[in-house]
């Protein structure tokens, strides 16, 4: 049986067959420059617990049972990649050197360069190469409550602090009620002609959920923790380091 979906420009099929086991894939954007890191080497690469920081991020992928192959893009023209041993990560790693000018056009890049490997129906699992914290029970908690959505889903985190709307002087010009408030993280996962279909008319976008809100679609938001933080500032690079330090003792 095939499900018909609105997505984007017309609608997608989706397979619903009780016999057809939809893959997962992982697709890492790598691309950036870290341009608010500060430093000369891209945040991807600066080292953390003697590894570079893309190694946590890939590892944990490639270590996900769930998960068929992690796909990693790459800027074109990047040298720091084979200046490193993966090999460690096994043979479910695949890089590909086709990254673009922004995350959206590196995703999408990247979906395209996978299109003979993925089937319409298989999932996507979009990560950030900057959030090096990733555990395996919130890849375990992502597939399994969007497991039986039609459109997919996002790790993300309520809001918790009273939020403020600043004027140009950055004085408050309003408090913005925060019920119902949730921040975007990564995994985002969603059906691979669904995502690129999304990305393909909806390229201004920060995340793959808003591309597919633009086609009308509604991705379901799946409750994380903090500790999957995003490395941006300097300071989160220390944040990374205790966490996952300190995971053993102090988390599941
Ligand atoms: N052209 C780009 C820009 C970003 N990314 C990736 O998207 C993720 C999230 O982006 P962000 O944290 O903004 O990374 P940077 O763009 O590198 O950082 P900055 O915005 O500070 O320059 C990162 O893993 C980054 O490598 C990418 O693949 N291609
Ligand atoms: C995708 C994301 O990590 C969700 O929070 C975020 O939107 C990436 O934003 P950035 O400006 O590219 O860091």
């Amino acid at each position: 049986m095939e499900k018909e979906i609105a997505a984007g420009k017309g609608a997608v099929r989706i397979r619903a067959m009780q016999n057809f086991h939809p893959r997962h894939f992982a697709l890492v954007p790598a691309a950036g420059s870290g341009s608010r890191m500060g430093s000369a080497l891209p945040k991807q690469y600066l080292p953390l617990l003697g590894r570079p920081l893309l190694f946590h991020t890939l590892s944990v992928l490639c270590q996900a049972p769930d998960i068929d192959k992690v796909f990693v893009v790459l800027s074109v023209g990047d040298a720091e990649w084979a200046r490193h041993d993966w090999s460690e990560l096994g043979p479910k790693l695949v890089p590909m050197f086709c990254g673009g000018p922004s995350r959206a056009d590196s995703v999408l890049a990247g979906l395209r360069a996978i299109a003979n490997e993925a089937e319409q129906s298989d999932w996507v699992l979009v990560h950030d190469a900057a959030r090096p914290c990733l555990a395996p029970w919130h890849i375990d908690k992502l597939i399994r409550e969007l497991a039986g959505e039609e459109v997919g889903g996002l790790l993300a985190v309520p809001v918790a602090d009273t939020l403020k709307r600043a004027d140009s002087q950055r004085h408050v010009a309003a408090t913005v009620p925060r019920d119902s408030l949730w921040q975007a993280q990564t995994p985002q996962m969603f059906r691979y002609v669904m995502l690129r279909r999304a990305l393909e008319s909806a390229r201004e976008v920060t995340d793959e959920a808003s591309a597919l809100e633009a086609a009308g679609l509604h991705p379901r938001l799946v409750e994380s923790d903090a500790t999957n933080l995003k490395v941006t500032w300097p300071l989160d690079l220390h944040l990374a380091e205790w966490i996952l330090q300190n995971r053993e003792e102090n988390m599941e």
